[in-house]
């Protein structure tokens, strides 16, 4: 029997303004799966994630989410990675610590061990933790950023060009920590053929 998916996209249309960025897309992104929105620069990735997450609507068409992922919803549950991650001011510590002050992920707040781990597993220092965010390269930002998703651990991933800024071993490490889950659903841009090699599904915005 075949799965239902967790989202299905209908003739989907979006436009700004006068310009049409996307035009009449029909796909589903099926559940614990690794799918890939690719497409050249300017094709409408980043746009697709947001229309995802309710950052910006349909012109026409639809975009369905199955399950408890309501669209008022979709944002509790997921975590989202945007390209040229900006946290803020503070430490890393301080700033990966705030989305848990929220009800909605106090349960999941990691303690200092599990941050560590996560970090470990990413090839971040330990003291990578008491570093003020705005002094990060923009290969160890985007590791943060990644770090934080897999801490949250909400089911569905929604990642804009995850391996932009980093080397291969970074990417295979990247590739391990939140490949590897597959009760996870990811959902990724990117142009990169490292990443587009760990694609279970591609779809095309060409
Ligand atoms: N807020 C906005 N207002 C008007 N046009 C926008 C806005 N955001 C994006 N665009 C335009 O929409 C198009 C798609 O942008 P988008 O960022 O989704 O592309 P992309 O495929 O993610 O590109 P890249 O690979 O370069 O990141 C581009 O032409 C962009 O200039």
């Amino acid at each position: 029997m075949t799965q239902q998916p967790l989202i299905s996209c209908t003739n989907l249309h979006f436009s700004f303004g006068e310009e049409p960025i996307l035009r009449d897309l029909s796909f589903d992104i099926p559940r614990g799966q690794h799918t890939i929105l690719k497409g050249e620069s300017g094709a409408g990735k980043t746009t697709l994630l947001k229309l995802f997450l309710g950052f910006e609507k349909p012109t026409r068409g639809t975009i369905r989410f199955f399950d408890d992922m309501d669209t008022p919803d979709i944002r509790s549950s997921s975590a989202w990675l945007p390209q040229d991650l900006d946290l803020g001011s503070g430490t890393v510590e301080e700033l990966i610590r705030k989305p848990f002050t929220f009800r909605l992920n106090e349960s999941n707040r990691p303690d200092r061990e599990q941050c560590l781990s996560t970090f470990s597993q990413l090839g971040l220092a330990d003291h990578t933790l008491g570093k003020s965010f705005q002094s990060l390269s923009t290969g160890q930002r985007q590791r943060v950023g990644i770090a934080l998703c897999h801490l949250l651990d909400k089911p569905l991933l929604l990642l804009d060009e995850p391996t932009s800024a980093l080397d291969s071993l970074s990417k295979q490490r990247i590739t391990n920590l939140l490949l590897a889950n597959t009760s996870k659903t990811v959902v990724s841009t990117s142009h990169d053929p490292f990443w587009l090699d760990h694609a279970d599904y591609t779809v095309s915005l060409d």
